[in-house]
């Protein structure tokens, strides 16, 4: 009798564990035990490991929070004692009320699922705040368009999504098809693979998770649990690494929804390609696109090409990121002189 594929440990290859990682390690790791963290709580960190579950032993100075579910560490064998973290290739992260740093939430992502449902909760704005984050931290984002099935004109919302960001792919997806729904998410779900999702309460999230990793995540939260209760409030704080039946791992990543862009420059500029493409063609080189003559964006908005909406958009989400980026202080600029006035 073959054992259940949840309880054969994962192989290196099986977790996502490619050249990228080891490239990164040297003479001096031989030996070392490889995981990958499978879930981060407020006192402790799991790791998968091809030898089975681990429990990650971190120093003293070391809290949980330098870690993202789907982070590569390595660490002693048999006593879990951490060595280091690796260097990663993607990482989902923000900046919560009051801190000072940037939280990662997630880490080593290939694929982000954006997952807006086809009605009301619909808002481009919110939607182009996950792309940024998703740009920024080098993971692909996909958007998912769900309930198109309750949509008097689904194929609105799919050219809107569409127009979003360049090259953005778009896939309809209703989780209560199951069969139909792990069909249309397999190019991101193989083995060796990471998803995680996005999206406001409500859009099918839970619904998704439990299609892809099905007893996987039904050991762990699920949209009952939630619902139970009362105000509405998760139930947990944790986020964990689900193996998906096509072979890879989805992330639920719960607190990513009061979203608020910063150090995200690369990534807004990624999204709007479409008019930070068109910014050399202005005649002046630092135009803002708002008054100033020979503006290639401001033609392209009056030739119809470029909704005027967008640029709106654009510029707000600009905004807000510069407001919420710490400046970095400029050569030359005593911290007494900057607020100065002239
Ligand atoms: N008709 C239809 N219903 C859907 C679809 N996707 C999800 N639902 C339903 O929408 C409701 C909400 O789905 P959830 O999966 O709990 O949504 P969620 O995004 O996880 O929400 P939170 O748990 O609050 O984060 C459930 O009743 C689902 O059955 C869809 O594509 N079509
Ligand atoms: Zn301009």
């Amino acid at each position: 009798m073959t054992e259940p594929a949840s309880l054969t440990p994962p192989t290196l290859d099986d977790l996502g564990w490619d050249a990228f990682f080891a490239d990164q390690l040297g003479p001096e790791d031989e030996g070392l035990a490889r995981g990958r963290v499978s879930a981060v709580h407020r006192t402790r960190v799991a790791l998968l490991t091809p030898s089975g579950p681990l429990a990650l032993a971190l120093p003293p100075r070391l809290g949980t929070g330098d870690f993202a579910v789907g982070d590569w560490v390595l660490a002693e064998p048999g006593t879990g004692v951490l060595r280091r973290r690796l260097g990663r290739r993607s990482v989902l992260q923000r900046r919560t009320e009051g801190a000072a740093t940037l939280q990662p939430a997630a880490a080593n992502i290939d694929t982000l699922f954006v997952v807006t449902s086809c009605n009301a909760d619909f808002n481009p704005a919110r939607l182009e705040r996950y792309l940024a984050l998703a740009n920024q931290g080098d993971a692909h984002p996909v958007l998912l368009l769900t309930k198109a099935d309750l949509a008097d004109d689904p194929a609105r919302y799919r050219r809107e999504a569409e127009a979003l960001q360049s090259g953005l792919a778009v896939v309809a997806v209703n989780g209560r098809e199951r069969a139909a729904a792990l069909e249309a998410l397999a190019p991101w779900c193989g083995p060796g693979r990471t998803v995680a999702l996005v999206g406001s309460s409500g859009v099918g999230k839970s619904t998704l998770v439990n299609v892809l990793a099905g007893a996987d995540a039904a050991q762990q939260e699920t949209g009952d649990v939630r619902e139970s209760d009362a105000k509405g409030r998760h139930t947990t704080t944790a986020r964990s690494l689900h193996r998906m039946a096509a072979g890879g791992w989805v992330i639920d990543t719960p607190g990513m929804r009061t979203l608020h862009v910063s150090d995200a420059a690369e990534g807004i500029e990624r999204l709007f390609s479409d008019i930070t493409d068109l910014a050399p063609l202005c005649r002046f080189r630092d135009c803002t696109h708002a008054h100033e003559p020979g503006c290639a964006v401001r033609a392209a908005v009056a030739d119809g090409t470029l909704d005027p909406e967008r640029l709106v958009r654009w510029r707000k989400l600009v905004d807000e990121n510069d407001q919420n980026t710490p400046a970095a202080p400029r050569p030359g600029s005593s911290p007494a002189g900057r607020g100065r006035r002239r």
